[in-house]
């Protein structure tokens, strides 16, 4: 079943679908590796714990996982920052270099940049119109890879300006054919060199411009100056779900149109230019932010994240022997009935409570208890999750972190990851994603287009190509709000 599941254009419904069945852990085999797949929030934050993976439990190196990545970047194909290991001293000096980019300091000129994104891309759907419908999830993907571009590189790709002519554009979706899967080998190689070419250019553009100056943020800068332990230099991401589903709920679409008018955002026919929003608004748009957080949740842009067992491993009271791999099944846990109440609605509401994110502690059902079927590895079952195995010497000892983990709060929403490799671009995820659907939204009403076949057959298309997005992308027409009232 596991090869079928591999090759199915969803596979990530197979582990929600296996996870409702078998639990918060269940074991699968895929083609001849031995797959641990987890969907319970404790075992969750076990496996992506900052404290363990570094040793015990890192990326796997397995071509199955990152090969496709890895090789649309670089020739000959070298790990990037999100496959190298934890064990390559590589990725720790590119992370923390890296990661300057990205400090709260930086957040104003990130939404500055967002902002003026955000607005060409206004200005790009106004002038397509509304009458034909408009691929919506390719349109904020040019908004977000413009975004990219100029704070990470100082360089314009102007995919937001020529939404499909334009060479930026065409960079842009050779990224998203350059994420395809197995199944969609053929479509990968075409972009390949693309892609390659892009990433070649900009690393050339970059080193032409010499030494970056002190004030310059961005992170090709910071990349410039970052330096290996000897002091040489170094060698050589989407929002459709947010507007699909606000479009939805209309509802929901009139509580951030309140929010949106209160702050007098929101265009309409007697305010056809509404003020420029500004970054002290994104703390003030908390209906906005709750639509976000949930649209994530049900509909997460990194549905499962992977890892390697470095050494036999203590998860949830089974022993996952070495060389086993784990998928952190993030879309599953998201959704697991056990953990949410009405876990397949779309409810923003629920993240008024600050508390959200966290597994309710009271909550006895919430706590993992290993049951019969999903017991493939337990030799050694305890139930407690106490205990853990040393590194070192391979003993098993006690696990006070385990236990410090039962009495503070674990994450059951966690789209960015966990631990130490949690994604390092957030910040700007955040400020982007707020930015631009806050600007897209007092701009146009959404409805979405014939041809996607409602509501189920929005579900129905979606795909996974390590990102979910729907298969022949979201059709929306895109209706301006100055022509029309609010309604
Ligand atoms: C909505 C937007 C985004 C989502 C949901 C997202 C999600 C994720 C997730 C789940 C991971 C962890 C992978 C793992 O643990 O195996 C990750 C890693 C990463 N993300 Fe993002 N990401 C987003 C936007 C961005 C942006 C805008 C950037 C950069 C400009 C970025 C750069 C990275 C990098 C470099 C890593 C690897 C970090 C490491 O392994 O040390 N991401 N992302």
């Amino acid at each position: 079943a596991a090869i079928k599941d591999l090759t199915r254009k969803d596979t990530h419904k197979c582990g929600i679908e296996h996870a409702a069945k078998h639990g918060g852990i269940y074991f699968t085999q895929i083609v001849h590796l031995n797959v641990v797949v987890i969907s319970d929030p404790h075992l969750a934050a076990e496996v992506l714990d900052r404290t363990k993976t570094p040793h015990m439990i890192d990326k796997p190196t397995e071509p199955q996982f990152y090969k496709m990545m890895d090789e649309g970047t670089a020739d000959p194909p070298t790990p990037s920052l999100i496959s190298t290991t934890n064990a390559d001293p590589y990725w720790k000096i590119v992370r923390k270099g890296t990661s300057r980019a990205f400090t709260v300091n930086n957040l104003r000129a990130a939404f500055e940049v967002s902002r003026n994104m955000s607005k060409r891309l206004v200005t790009a759907v106004k002038a397509y119109g509304a009458a034909k419908p408009l691929d919506l999830d390719a349109v904020v993907q040019n908004q977000a890879f413009d975004v990219i571009g100029e704070f990470g590189f100082s360089k314009d790709y102007e995919a937001t300006k020529d939404l499909w002519k334009g060479s930026g554009a065409k960079a842009c979706m050779a990224l998203k054919n350059g994420r395809m899967l197995a199944y969609q080998a053929e479509k990968h190689q075409q972009s390949k060199v693309s892609l390659l070419s892009i990433f070649k250019d900009l690393l050339q553009e970059v080193q032409a411009r010499g030494s970056p100056a002190e004030e310059d943020n961005s992170i090709a800068a910071h990349l410039m100056r970052t330096r290996d332990d000897k002091g040489q230099p170094i060698p050589d991401v989407r929002i459709w779900s947010e507007m699909y589903l606000i479009s939805q709920h209309s509802e929901v679409e009139a509580k951030v149109l309140a929010e949106l008018e209160s702050l007098q955002l929101l265009a309409s026919p007697q305010l056809p230019s509404p003020r420029p929003l500004e970054y002290a608004d994104l703390s003030k748009l908390t209906y906005l932010s709750c639509c976000i957080k949930e649209s994530m949740r049900l509909y997460p842009v990194v549905p499962m994240i992977f890892r390697k067992a470095m050494c036999d491993q203590r998860v949830g009271g089974y022993v996952i022997p070495k060389g086993a791999f784990f998928i952190v099944h993030i879309m599953a846990t998201h959704s697991t009935e056990r953990h949410w109440e009405r876990a397949a609605d779309f409810l923003p509401e629920r993240w008024l409570d600050p508390n959200c994110e966290y597994v309710r502690p009271v909550d006895p059902k919430s706590r993992y208890v290993p049951t019969g079927p999903a017991d493939i590895f337990a030799a050694d079952k305890p139930g407690n999750g106490k205990t853990t195995v040393n590194s070192s010497n391979g003993h098993i000892v006690a696990d006070s972190r385990a236990a410090h983990r039962q009495e503070h709060k674990v994450k059951r929403w966690f789209p960015y990851g966990e631990g130490n490799r949690q994604c390092i671009g957030m910040p700007l995820a955040r400020v982007n994603l707020q930015a631009s659907i806050a600007s897209l939204l007092s701009t146009f009403r959404f409805k979405l287009a014939d041809e996607m076949g409602g509501v189920e057959g929005v579900r129905m298309s979606e795909c996974y190509n390590i990102t979910l997005a729907p298969e022949k992308g979201l059709m929306m027409h895109c209706i301006p709000r100055a022509n029309h009232a609010n309604t």
